[in-house]
């Protein structure tokens, strides 16, 4: 058996009296997309971004490839962020006033390796080459959510965090976003934790959790 490429124990997160959750442990391999399923409040977000250290997470470890990521400083975890991990939040928008070129090439500004070549090849595999010079306003929903597709993975993250990808969309293009992610994630081999109320875009993942009364059961 091969060594996951993220295991997290222990993981705990209250707020004031309430225990969203306790003793959380979770395993992604490479590769895997594992969905996470659970009622609107269980805490799927918080979980998510616990795993990334965007949240404080009151105990627990989570090992990314070998590395704490909870025992690293801030600007540890920034740079691990930035140059291991992918994210399509909903939250998480495109900026507003770059173009789509720009804005899928950030990831690989940010990291100081600019990379023209991969950005147009990112821009082709999510369908958007002809939209380059385009700015976020001028594009629909399913195409902005490609726009963060390709973002998320233009600098080759270990792992993808996506975070309810289809919520705002209509089926026909929750579908087409969802294959496309599957798709690219598994050509660059990256893993993906995503969390969906989508019982469709549950069923194209490898594995299904569920966060229920604080803990994860198989669904
Ligand atoms: N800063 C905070 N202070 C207190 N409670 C919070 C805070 N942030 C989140 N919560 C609570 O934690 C719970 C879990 O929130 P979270 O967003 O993780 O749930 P979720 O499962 O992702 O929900 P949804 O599916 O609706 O997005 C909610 O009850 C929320 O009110």
């Amino acid at each position: 058996m091969d060594v996951p490429l993220l295991t997290a124990t222990g993981l705990t997160k209250r707020y004031g009296a309430q225990t969203l959750f306790e003793h959380l442990s979770l395993t992604l391999h490479r590769g895997e997309m594992l969905a996470l399923l659970g009622e609107s409040g269980s805490g799927k977000s918080t979980l998510l971004n616990g795993l990334a250290a965007l949240e404080p997470l009151d105990r627990g470890q989570v090992v990314l490839q070998g590395r704490d990521l909870l025992a690293l400083d801030e600007s540890g975890q920034a740079r691990l962020r930035r140059e291991q991990l992918g994210f399509v939040f909903q939250a998480f928008h495109v900026l507003p006033h770059l173009n789509v070129r720009d804005n899928v090439a950030l990831p690989l500004l940010l990291q100081g390796k600019p990379d023209a070549r991969r950005v147009t090849e990112m821009l082709e595999a999510v369908g958007l080459g002809a939209q380059a010079r385009h700015l976020p306003r001028q594009l629909s929903g399913g195409q902005l959510q490609r726009v963060a597709i390709a973002r998320a993975l233009v600098h080759r993250p270990v792992l993808v965090l996506a975070d309810e990808p289809t919520g705002n969309l209509d089926p026909a293009h929750a579908d087409q976003v969802m294959r496309l992610l599957r798709q690219q994630l598994r050509e660059q081999g990256a893993a993906c934790l995503l969390v969906t109320h989508s019982a469709h875009a549950a069923e194209l993942a490898d594995r299904r959790l569920r966060l229920e009364d604080g803990r994860l059961v198989e669904a």
